[in-house]
């Protein structure tokens, strides 16, 4: 048979041999066809087959060479720039090498690959089926390597390959933060944060995988910062735990609740338990969070001063719980959202949830066409929120002092949660549909819906 039929697969392993250093026993390449014997007589033949070798070793470096041009988007992985860190680094690919295994999935081979083909005896295999099976192999472990997109079936507790998932949170070990993030996650690795966009910090960074982050209250409301803070950062919701939230009066070892003057805690948990603290006539004083108020009452070695706290605080900074479950209602549930640097695939199948935040523009009725987007399409509405656009407080107001000639000086975004997955056609008509007058619209995630508490 003439060179030139040489298969793709054939090529691949010559090619990759022609730069490696020689071996002591040439290896059997019996499988590559060699021009028969009355070709050998044919000197034009070996020209052509030599030409053809040269021909094919510069179509392997111009492999090589177009996919470390070649744009990561455009191998079908997403965002594999930004994966890079995580992923090729840990398996000490170059990048070029990275992407050449997505874009020539027909020449994957290393010549590491090769030195083991040729330690295990593959390639004196003379069977060309054999040299598939090589090539499946070898095709299966490079797939392997790429980053998977994440996915409903990523809210396992921890990821497949071992390592613990790193959670960022508000606050300090026993901050009711850290037990959302355990109750998700009860094998993670949290870390506390000084502040709550030091967690989105932490995760665009990624120095930590995801953030949990306190939205709302069944008593105390909306968190309206943290709100803000989703519109300010480009991360996504991937998940929502509910937890029950029982505060705790704490005290310094032998304390009576008498003797307390103040107390000291998150300015949410004291607003959640503003008549018991009320009746007992305590002064408030705000902490960053709860368990650090607990941390400051223990390092005090004030008598005189408490903190309202968990009943895990209490354990890890050795203070007494005084009284339990001070809060106005005995159920006090506070929603937490989980974040990402990616969102998930949401599927249709389950029960998931749409956050999204959007402006509109001006007109009478704007927003109840809004709403209707959603009701027109059988989609509850589980959460509205209006914030005020910030960038867009300041209107030039004129020496009169009369105000905003059209009267309105503040300007909103509205926060929704809807009760559809994104991969349902009527989510997508909704949003559509909300496009046509809304002049901002950015969904913010959607997750699977928590419904224990
Ligand atoms: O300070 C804590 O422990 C927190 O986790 C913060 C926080 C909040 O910001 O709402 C979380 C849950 C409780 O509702 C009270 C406080």
């Amino acid at each position: 048979m003439h060179p030139t039929s040489t298969t793709s697969l054939e090529i691949v392993l010559l090619c990759s041999h022609l730069n490696s250093p020689p071996v002591p026993t040439p290896p059997d390449l019996s499988f590559f066809e060699f021009p028969s014997v009355e070709e050998t007589k044919n000197q034009s033949h070996w020209a052509l087959f030599a030409a053809n070798l040269v021909f094919l070793m510069a179509l392997k470096c111009a492999s090589i060479w177009v996919c470390a041009k070649v744009p990561h988007f455009h191998l079908g992985v997403p965002n594999l720039e930004a994966r890079r860190y995580g992923v090729a680094s840990e398996l000490k690919l170059p990048k070029w090498e990275f992407c050449c295994s997505a874009v020539v999935a027909e020449q994957p081979i290393t010549s590491l690959d090769d030195e083991k083909l040729y330690g295990a005896g593959l390639a004196s295999s003379h069977s060309f089926s054999r040299t598939l099976e090589i090539k499946s192999m070898v095709l299966q472990k490079d797939f392997s390597l790429l980053p998977k997109p994440l996915s409903a079936n990523d809210l396992l507790p921890s990821p497949d390959d071992g390592t613990r998932v790193r959670v960022a949170y508000q606050g300090i070990a026993g901050a009711y933060s850290e037990a959302a993030a355990l109750k998700v996650y009860p094998d993670c690795e949290t870390v506390p944060c000084d502040q709550f966009e030091s967690t989105f910090k932490a995760v665009e960074l990624w120095l930590v995988d995801k953030a949990v982050l306190p939205i709302e209250n069944s008593l105390g409301g909306s968190i309206h910062r943290n709100y803000d803070l989703l519109l300010r950062h480009k991360l996504h919701i991937v998940r929502e735990v509910q937890m029950a939230v029982n505060h705790c009066l704490l005290g310094l070892p032998g304390v009576r609740k008498d003797e307390l003057k103040r107390v000291l805690s998150h300015p949410q948990a004291l607003a959640q338990c503003e008549m018991t603290l009320g009746k007992l006539g305590l002064v408030r004083v705000n902490a960053d969070d709860t368990a650090g108020a607990a941390q400051m009452v223990a390092v005090s070695g004030k008598r005189d001063t408490g903190a309202i706290a968990s009943s895990r605080a209490a354990e890890i900074y050795g203070l007494d719980i005084l009284a339990e479950k001070i809060q106005d209602c005995n159920e006090n549930i506070t929603r937490f959202l989980i974040l990402a640097r990616e969102p998930i695939i949401p599927g249709i199948n389950g029960h998931y949830k749409t956050s999204i935040v959007f402006a509109l523009e001006e007109g009478p009725g704007v927003l109840f066409k809004a709403l209707a987007v959603f009701a027109m399409r059988d989609i509850s509405l589980s959460k509205i929120e209006s914030r005020p656009q910030q960038n867009r407080l300041l209107r030039i107001v004129d020496d009169s002092n009369k105000g905003n000639p059209n009267g309105r000086n503040f300007d909103y975004l509205f926060y929704i949660d809807f009760e559809a997955s994104m991969a349902e056609p009527r989510a997508q008509y909704a949003l559509g549909h909300l496009q046509e007058f809304s002049t901002f619209l950015r969904i913010l995630g959607c997750y699977p819906i928590d419904t224990g508490i």
